[in-house]
């Protein structure tokens, strides 16, 4: 599904002392299909941002588009339209509350009316496709390591089949193993499905592997959005903003000043590995 924000505002808590503007006419598209990231400092919008795309959240005003309809049109179907976009909170693992992993996947689609055999074929697949172990379908997800917790929370919103997923911090308190882990997963998840992934982050590190395009969040406005290689060509003013561009970024000019004919604008340490060999001229050696 193709998504369109066409200039959103969004006021929390409107006419009173704690008026407080989230988002500030806020305008982007985003492709059927495509990996999306979303980055911003603490507080620039992305959660207030992200909770719009399945009408959790109403714009102020503005209009908010799936494959060219207005969901603020009155009769648009939004019970449809939420069980095709899948929101995944940040600790969604908190949500995990049945006997068992199984059970607990197969919540979302019981709740959407499947068959009990229909609920375990979503669930085993959600589980699949997240990587999750089947030897511990049956344990009790408070069993689970805090990366498994995670996939099996995952798996609880994949197993409704969304045609969209939205991943609020998907990496938040994991460690450095687990933090990858999962972030291997979505891009995995990604290519497999052909889904419409929005991957929101406050780490470049994090996600400047992985997707296709960066929305840059700063005041509730849309700053930047393009490549992460062309982002991270403005990390003077991501730095500005609190945000830093990933370090081979830095390195790259920092090498450049000291001579080296590199290129700056890669955006991976393995990238940055081949770059440097081809500068030096190691490849020769
Ligand atoms: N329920 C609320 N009531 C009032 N203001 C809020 C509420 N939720 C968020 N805000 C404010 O709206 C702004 C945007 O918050 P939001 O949570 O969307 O930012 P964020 O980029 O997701 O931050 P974080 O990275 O910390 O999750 C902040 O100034 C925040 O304090």
């Amino acid at each position: 599904m193709s998504i369109r924000l066409e200039h959103l505002n969004y006021v929390y808590s409107q006419g009173t002392a704690y008026e407080k503007q989230a988002l500030k006419d806020v305008s982007l598209e985003i492709p059927q299909g495509q990996f999306a990231g979303i980055i911003g400092h603490t507080g620039s919008g992305k959660s207030t941002l992200i909770q719009h795309l399945n009408g959790l959240l109403w714009a102020s005003s503005g209009a908010l588009y799936y494959d060219g309809k207005n969901i603020y049109d009155n009769g648009y179907p939004l019970r449809e339209l939420r069980s095709q976009v899948g929101l995944v909170f940040q600790y969604p693992e908190h949500q995990l509350f049945e006997v068992d992993v199984f059970t607990d996947v197969c919540f979302g689609p019981k709740n959407q009316g499947l068959s009990a055999e229909e609920c375990e074929a979503r669930a085993r697949e959600a589980l699949e496709l997240v990587g999750f172990p089947e030897k511990y379908y049956r344990q009790s997800p408070f069993e689970l390591s805090g990366g498994q917790k995670r996939r099996a929370a995952i798996a609880g919103v994949l197993a409704m089949r969304p045609r969209v997923l939205v991943l609020d911090e998907p990496t938040a308190g994991l460690d450095p193993k687990g933090r990858d882990d999962i972030l291997e997963q979505v891009a995995h998840l990604h290519a497999q499905t052909g889904m419409t992934v929005v991957l929101v982050s406050h780490s470049m590190e994090d996600i400047a592997r992985y997707v296709e395009r960066i929305i840059v969040m700063n005041r509730g406005e849309k700053m930047l959005d393009d490549t992460p290689r062309n982002v991270f060509s403005h990390y003077r003013e991501l730095e500005q903003v609190g945000l830093a561009a990933p370090q081979v970024t830095y390195m790259m000019h920092d090498l450049k000043e000291r001579g080296f004919g590199v290129r700056t604008d890669v955006t991976t340490v393995e990238e940055a590995a081949d770059e440097i060999v081809r500068a030096v001229g190691f490849g020769s050696l």
